[in-house]
């Protein structure tokens, strides 16, 4: 179980990963696709650079265009808080955007389309709440464009025009930031409905593996785990011990005490099997009072063993059931059967059972292996048989 979350986490860690490399190809798609756009301008003579000016800008350029994938594919970006980048890309596309804008001042108008570029982009990648502050980030990229042009640049401004672009722009981001805030709503409504369909789909999976009253495992996961175990044997080097569990004259717990505190000392118990069991061992309830214990890695000669430190924990059990403190003391009687490689699980338990109802017969609190079972006389499981009445005195005690 716990290579399985772990194998689906590095599944989906990849699959993150994928998604961040691809966004940040296309970012760096869309930053090629502008030094295009600029190599043109400067060619029909809109941008006031030499020619090594431009080579030196566009190198510059495509090195940090290509350096965020770069980052992403080598996967240095999980050191980082924000593995995506969202942050330093844009950051990096906006310094671009407004340096180009004061760069080619007579096609400002066309240009500030980058920046409401990245303004659509930071909708799909921000909360909501942090576009305003974007939008105004935005802004004042665009004023310092113009700041520089009119402090710097040996190009006049052309103030109708300017103001028109401005008016234009300003109208735009706020649009786009007005439509940002429906779709982030939108897009934070997804993501808590996916957030509460996986923990559903958790809850799915758990109930379709456990048993309700105990927390154990149920009768369907058990036969998937002895599946399992079957599976790693037959290919040879591996042996493993099934016990079945069963409690000792429990409808005496019901019959004394009702059934809801029937089903708080089922509960207690089987926690008490879960603890007393290795971590690699499992325990499933397959019935009332009935529990199957799959020893992993186990012969039989040590699943008695363990099985005899199961009997003894439960016998040692005290189990508190009412307001003035009556107690329920309880033993358990387990047959134990070794699996044989290639034989079927109908068999091996089978011989589990057979082994438990041996030790039922012996009198109770007591384990049986299968290998005691054939060396020994025990009677053979007769189906309906009418338990001894005898025996069944001072197995549940009221203190
Ligand atoms: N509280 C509770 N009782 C259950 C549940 N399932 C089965 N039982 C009870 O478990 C008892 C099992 O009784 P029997 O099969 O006679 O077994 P026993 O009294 O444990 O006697 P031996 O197994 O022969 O030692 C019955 O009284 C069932 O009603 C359950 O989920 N909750």
């Amino acid at each position: 179980m716990e290579m399985d979350s772990q194998a689906a986490k590095a599944a989906s860690r990849q699959v993150a990963q994928k998604l961040r490399l691809r966004r940040s190809l296309m970012a760096a798609g869309a930053g090629f696709a502008s030094i295009l756009v600029l190599m043109v301008a400067w060619y029909l003579g809109y941008v006031f650079w030499s020619p090594i000016e431009l080579i030196a800008f566009l190198l510059i350029v495509s090195v940090g265009h290509l350096l965020f994938p770069w980052i992403i594919f080598s996967g240095r970006n999980l050191r980082y808080s924000d593995p995506s980048l969202t942050s330093s890309q844009l950051g990096w596309h906006l310094a671009i955007g407004t340096y180009v804008m004061y760069a080619a001042p007579e096609i400002r108008s066309l240009l500030v389309i980058n920046l409401l570029l990245i303004m659509l982009f930071a909708v799909f990648r921000f909360h909501p709440r942090r576009l305003p502050v974007i939008a105004l980030i935005l802004v004042v990229a665009y004023g310092l464009a113009v700041f520089a042009q009119v402090t710097f640049s040996p190009i006049d401004i052309h103030w109708p025009h300017e103001t028109l672009t401005a008016l234009v722009f300003l109208l735009a981001v706020t649009g786009i930031c007005l439509l940002g805030g429906e779709i982030g709503g939108l897009r934070m409504a997804l993501k808590n409905r996916n957030a509460h369909l996986a923990l559903a789909m958790q809850r799915i999976e758990e109930l379709a593996v456990t048993d309700e009253l105990t927390g154990l495992y149920n009768r369907r996961h058990l036969m998937r785990i002895l599946k399992r175990q079957k599976g790693l044997s037959d290919r040879g080097g591996y042996e493993f011990s099934i016990g079945f569990v069963d409690l000792d004259f429990f409808k005496q717990v019901n019959d004394r005490f009702g059934h809801g505190v029937g089903d708080q000392v089922l509960a207690k118990v089987a926690s008490e099997i879960r603890h007393s069991l290795r971590d690699v061992d499992y325990v499933a309830r397959i019935g009332g009072e009935e529990f199957v214990i799959v020893l992993a890695q186990t012969a039989e000669l040590e699943a008695l063993r363990i099985a005899e430190r199961l009997r003894a924990d439960i016998e040692r059990l005290i189990i508190e059931v009412g307001e003035d403190h009556p107690t329920v003391k309880l033993t358990t009687s387990v047959g134990i059967a070794q699996y044989a490689p290639e034989e079927s699980l109908e068999n091996v338990m089978a011989r589990a059972d057979q082994a438990l109802y041996a030790a039922k017969e012996c009198g109770r609190n007591c384990i049986i292996g299968e290998t005691d079972l054939q060396a020994s006389a025990f009677p053979e499981r007769r189906p309906e048989e009418d338990l001894d009445e005898e025996v069944m005195e001072a197995s549940v005690r009221e203190a």
